[in-house]
């Protein structure tokens, strides 16, 4: 497990930027109820070589007005800001020094849920994207993997409250994942702050 990140982003160009306790307890417990409670989850469904499944957690997408992103297989339009993200999303743009229009919002209900190995990589987001990831509740695994040498691979440990900065060159050179881990029974919340160019 790699936690000291900042000796090994040199050598690897994974470009990762960790903010352990960017929210503290209190805050992320009230942002998580919030997010419980106020976010319309929807489960997509995703088609793999003609076969539908359904996507292996739930997902919700806030932005600006007119913007639109397609994840999953599908076109979706942003649902409105909930006002308590907006204070939320200006702490995080400062730390990432730009703005974000949106939000991707992924729901784990327990170590089942996972999401496979890709890399956010989709043209409305730019040549070289930078996104900000806030972790909510239980603590999860993320693994990466070179493009270029999958046998080159790194581990990092979401914690509850943790920004993560995925930065320019993340995407272009690796993909990422959420694995499945069976001992976690409790929720957990990621928001992808992303800027969607249109
Ligand atoms: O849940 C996570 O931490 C990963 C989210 C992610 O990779 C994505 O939304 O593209
Ligand atoms: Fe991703």
């Amino acid at each position: 497990m790699i936690n000291k990140l900042e000796y090994l982003n040199p050598l690897t160009g994974l470009n990762l930027t960790l903010f352990p306790n960017f929210l503290n307890r209190r805050q992320s417990s009230l942002l998580f109820d919030i997010l419980e409670n106020e976010i319309a989850w929807e489960k997509t469904q995703v088609k793999v070589f003609g076969k539908i499944y359904p996507v292996p957690r739930l997902t919700a997408f806030l932005g600006d007005e007119g913007i639109h992103y397609k994840y999953s297989g599908q076109i979706h339009a942003a649902a409105p800001w909930l006002p308590s993200l907006l204070d939320i999303k200006a702490q995080i743009e400062s730390k990432a020094g730009q703005p974000f229009n949106s939000v991707l919002l992924n729901r784990y209900n327990n170590g089942l849920d996972k999401m496979g190995w890709h890399a956010d990589n989709e043209k409305e987001l730019g040549p070289e994207p930078v996104i900000a990831s806030l972790n909510l509740g239980a603590s999860r695994r993320m693994d990466f993997k070179s493009k270029k040498n999958p046998k080159e691979k790194y581990a990092i440990q979401l914690e509850d409250g943790m920004l993560l900065i995925m930065g320019k060159g993340c995407q272009e050179h690796f993909y990422h994942q959420i694995p499945v881990q069976k001992k976690i029974t409790e929720i957990r919340i990621n928001l992808t702050f992303r800027q969607i160019l249109q």
